[in-house]
């Protein structure tokens, strides 16, 4: 078996995203530090560590729910540093959450139409005012909810409660949220978590089919190591809040010290 160390980041020309020495901590504890990721256009990318080796305050990091303490974050070559949530969402990250954030009580459509909130602009002023906008902001959020609907083939549940869907629809249905917020960068947050290998199929199809048809970048956060090297083409390898490895997926897995985080235990 090869040995050698992968290290390669690559550049940020023309990247969506580029996350330049980012360091987060929390009181003493340092979650994440000097740590770079460059995702370039159309690209999926795989972030992957044992568990608290700072994956989610990574992407927190990013969407601006946990801003870093140090280090820069570009969106399409704009910086975005400590940009608030809700602001990072309409600039076009989306993001779906390890443990589920669906709402439960209410049916898969209702839920769906909730991504897309950032995009509607009416107040209950302008409704009444400019009937005529409003309602053309509707068919048009309609339109798009009906297309995901159709592209994750969720036509046949989509009036059912989300509370008894099966782990895997869900996940779907809350990949449908992301999606029809049409963003330009999917944050993925272990969305084959609980799942069987058919669902993960299913899954992983799903996330190729976005990228081909909907355009978007991918960071993939993913235990499965099968489902990185089958859909990644790169990934960032993190231990202890430190990258210890970048590049291809084949060659990374090989990385002796990624080897050495997973096969040797060292926590997780
Ligand atoms: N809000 C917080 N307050 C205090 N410590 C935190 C907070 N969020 C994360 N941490 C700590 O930061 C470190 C990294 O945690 P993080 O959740 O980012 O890891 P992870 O790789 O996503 O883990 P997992 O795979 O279990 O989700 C851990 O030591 C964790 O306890």
């Amino acid at each position: 078996m090869k040995t050698q160390r992968t290290t390669d980041v690559g550049t940020g020309d023309g990247a969506i995203l580029e996350c330049r020495g980012i360091e987060r901590r929390f009181g003493g504890i340092v979650a994440v530090t000097g740590v770079d990721l460059v995702i370039q256009p159309k690209e999926i990318f795989g972030l992957v560590g044992p568990n608290g080796s700072g994956k989610t305050t990574l992407t927190n990091a990013i969407t601006g729910f946990y801003p870093p303490n140090v280090g820069t974050v570009r969106l399409a070559g704009n910086e975005i540093t400590g940009t608030a949530p809700h602001k990072v969402a309409k600039l076009g990250v989306a993001r779906t959450f390890q443990n589920l954030a669906l709402f439960n009580g209410m049916s898969v459509l209702d839920n769906i139409l909730l991504g897309r909130h950032i995009h509607m602009k009416q107040g209950v002023l302008r409704t009444a005012l400019y009937w005529w906008i409003a309602q053309r902001e509707e068919l048009e959020n309609r339109k798009i909810v009906e297309e995901v609907i159709e592209f994750l083939q969720l036509e046949s549940i989509r009036h059912e409660m989300v509370d008894g869907l099966p782990i895997g629809l869900k996940k779907r249905v809350e990949l449908a949220r992301a999606l029809v917020a049409e963003p330009k960068m999917l944050i993925l947050d272990e969305p084959m978590a609980g799942m069987n290998q058919e669902e993960k199929g299913y899954m992983s199809r799903f996330i190729l089919d976005a990228r081909a048809e909907r355009g978007v970048s991918v960071l993939l956060i993913e235990h499965h190591m099968d489902v990185i090297i089958g859909i990644c083409d790169r990934m960032l390898a993190l231990n202890y809040g430190e990258m210890i490895a970048s590049g291809v997926p084949k060659e990374v897995v090989r990385d002796p010290r990624v080897i050495e985080a997973y096969v040797g235990g060292s926590h997780g």
